[in-house]
């Protein structure tokens, strides 16, 4: 089966290489988002041995039904999630279930965490060199207090007749609201991202190997940039090959999505780099704790 060309880059490249294999990474990077808004990535410095214990961990919640993961009610996706924010969040500071129930639990996802954080700074730098930009001018709005999310997501196993219904879905078309995400999931498939130039048409995001991160632009680096990339729509529904099959059961599902988000006093509105010749701002200043309040119904 041909996969969507969604460009799988070599992050060593830019983490590692010279000067101009960083550039060439840069600009694969852009070129990649600007297409698909959605890259693939591999040597992101996240080991193997790491993703596979995030997955260890997230099964083992589910075997459990741990009471911090919640079923989602919201429309009617069949997904229950557990969130993590950032250890140095005082406002909302994170609830860990004890030592003594789940041993070791906290100390590797806040480890965890922090590695995402640094993968999401390289990402943030390269396009920051690709766009011409100060090497400053994301990082200085994602260095303090910010809301960003690490989610365990379970998809339980769910009948291909509910799904075919229309009236649940594992994940309903959407776009994540922070700056970019961060995405490992499991061979199970089913994730799809809308195709930009084919609106309304959804593509697969197959997995073709266990420690491939898929990247996303999410809407405040949308509306950072003043639309020179977009957020990509994406969703998680039947994968292919269970198409077309009325009766089956759907084997259970998981994700580990990290959400980069602004600092939550920043504005998520056009920055002053992004205004065109012509006087152009597509979005108003916004805090970011303020847009994540008032899209909390409609996104993710
Ligand atoms: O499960 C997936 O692959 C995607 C999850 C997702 O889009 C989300 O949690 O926002
Ligand atoms: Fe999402």
């Amino acid at each position: 089966m041909a996969t969507f060309p969604i460009p799988l880059l070599d992050a060593s490249l830019f983490t590692q290489g010279t000067e101009s294999q960083k550039l060439h990474f840069a600009n694969d990077l852009m070129a990649g988002f600007k297409r698909y808004g959605s890259v693939k990535l591999i040597n992101h410095e996240i080991p193997e041995e790491t993703v596979a214990g995030v997955f260890d961990w997230i099964s083992w919640l589910q075997c459990a039904r741990y009471g911090k993961i919640s079923p989602k009610t919201r429309s009617q996706d069949s997904r229950e999630n557990f969130d993590q924010g950032p250890a140095s969040d005082l406002q909302y500071p994170n609830r860990w279930p004890s030592e003594e129930e789940l041993p070791g639990f906290r100390t590797f996802m806040e480890s965890y965490f922090i590695t995402c954080e640094r993968v999401v700074l390289y990402l943030m730098s390269a396009l920051e060199l690709a766009m011409g930009l100060p090497a400053d001018c994301f990082h200085d709005r994602m260095l303090a207090v910010h809301g960003s999310e690490l989610r365990l997501n379970g998809y339980p196993e769910i009948d291909i007749a509910d799904l075919n219904s229309g009236t649940v879905s594992r994940i309903w078309p959407h776009t994540d609201i922070d700056i970019i995400t961060l995405l490992f999931q499991d061979g199970v498939g089913g994730l799809e991202i809308e195709d930009p130039n084919n609106l309304g048409h959804f593509e697969p995001v197959v997995r073709q190997g266990p420690t491939e991160m898929v990247v996303n632009i999410s809407a405040t680096l949308q509306r950072w940039s003043n639309d020179t990339l977009h957020a990509g729509v994406h969703q998680v529904t039947i994968p292919q090959g269970w198409k077309g099959k009325s009766e089956a059961g759907l084997a259970e599902r998981y994700s580990v999505p990290y959400l980069a988000k602004a600092d939550r006093e920043v504005s998520v509105g056009t920055l002053p780099e992004f205004v065109t010749a012509d006087g152009i701002v597509k979005y108003k200043p916004i805090s970011a704790l303020e847009f994540q309040q008032e899209r909390l119904s409609t996104a993710y």
